[in-house]
């Protein structure tokens, strides 16, 4: 397996679910950079499981220690290695996963690839746990790309069939600050106990939801980005598919902008004083692979979580026959809550790979 990302800094992930830690190292980080450990502890908690009903129950308590690369808070420009140890291992909820695949997790391919040698508890390397160490190497982005005014926030689009409203073209970074204090950031308020709804309504049904994530990338100045490979959009996509669960990738108004006329598609241009905007944001703050100054934005589609307790259709790998599968342990019942931060921490890495100037 290569767990490896990067063309100006470098993420290499480790660890897997039930291992006894997971972590990542960041190459490539300027030296000098006073973080914030405090914010750091705040963005780990937004992903952390076990905090309530709408997350799985697993408690871990994701704090993250530093093996090298800080001294003090301040970056040495060493490597940087966060470690976070795992705790609250149930590994014998696993004991049939070994041979029975379960439907939607990656089981099946794994066995095929690895040679039945992979580790499964816990959904292994592959687990959502891996995120974690994501959060921590996308906050530290987050804060170097913060000193240049560049600012991140995601809000949780829709779960199932309820939606919130999207970000509008004039969207601020004191907008996203005040989006951002919401454990759960919705731009409507009142949208958030519906999802809610849904999702508790999934758990005792046995079943579990999806839903979507858009994110905005404000203040990133006009001139980011290649044609072709290496547009902004290429360079994004990988990141937030490398997310588990997540399907879908689009940029501005993605899918829907095929069903407009080119007078309605293109965004027009406009001075405001001496900066050139654009009255609508249909191309998600991107033409030609290039920032072109107005805010990026992109949605994720983050499916079902495939660990479900309902009775399924599955085979065993061992015995070679058709079986039913009933899943015992603890997995959540939507992933998109907790995973806000994480499409933030991608973006962020993202973009600061873009911004070789940095
Ligand atoms: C934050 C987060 C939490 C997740 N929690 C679970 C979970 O509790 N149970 C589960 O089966 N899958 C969970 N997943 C999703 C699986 O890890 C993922 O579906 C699996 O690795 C297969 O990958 P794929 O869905 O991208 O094909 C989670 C993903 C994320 C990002
Ligand atoms: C622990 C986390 O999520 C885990 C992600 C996950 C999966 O298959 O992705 C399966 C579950 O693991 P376990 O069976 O050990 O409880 C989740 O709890 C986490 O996100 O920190």
């Amino acid at each position: 397996m290569s767990s490896s990302w990067g063309t100006n800094i470098e993420l290499s992930i480790f660890g897997e679910s039930h291992g006894q830690a997971i972590g990542i190292v960041i190459g490539n980080l300027p030296a000098g950079i006073q973080l914030d450990m405090v914010d750091i502890r705040r963005q780990m908690k937004r992903r952390a499981p076990g905090l309530n009903i709408m997350s799985t129950p697993r408690k871990e308590k994701d704090e993250v220690q530093i093996m090298s690369g800080l001294m003090g808070d301040v970056t040495t420009g060493a490597p940087l290695c966060a470690m976070i140890y795992n705790s609250d291992q149930h590994s014998k909820d696993y004991s049939l996963l070994q041979e029975c695949m379960r439907p939607g997790h990656s089981d099946y391919p794994a066995y095929i690839k690895y040679k039945g040698f992979n580790d499964v508890r816990g959904g292994g390397h592959f687990s959502g746990r891996i995120t974690a160490p994501i959060v921590f190497a996308g906050s530290v982005a987050k804060q170097i790309l913060k000193q240049k005014g560049i600012v991140i926030g995601a809000h949780i689009q829709s779960i199932k069939d309820v939606y919130d409203d999207s970000f509008g073209v004039d969207i601020s970074s004191q907008d996203i600050e005040n989006m951002l204090q919401q454990q759960y950031p919705t731009l409507n308020s009142h949208v958030f106990e519906k999802m809610q709804a849904t999702i508790e309504e999934a758990r005792i049904n046995c079943d579990s939801v999806g839903g979507m994530i858009e994110c905005a990338i404000l203040n990133v100045p006009a001139g980011i980005g290649n044609p072709f490979f290496d547009s902004i959009e290429s360079h994004l996509s990988p990141l937030l598919f490398s997310i588990p669960a997540v399907k879908s990738v689009s940029f501005g108004l993605g899918e829907k902008i095929t069903e407009l006329y080119g007078h309605e598609a293109n965004d027009c241009y406009y001075y405001d004083d001496e900066k050139v905007k654009t009255k609508t944001n249909h191309n998600g703050g991107i033409t030609g692979g290039i920032s072109n100054g107005m805010p990026i934005i992109f949605r994720v589609g983050i499916k079902p979580t495939p660990s479900i307790s309902q009775v399924q259709q599955t085979v065993n790998i061992k015995t070679k026959e058709n079986t039913e599968l009933e899943i015992i342990g603890r997995h959540d019942p939507c992933i998109v809550p907790r995973a806000v931060v994480v499409v933030e921490s991608m973006a962020a890495l993202g973009i600061l790979d873009m911004m070789k100037d940095i």
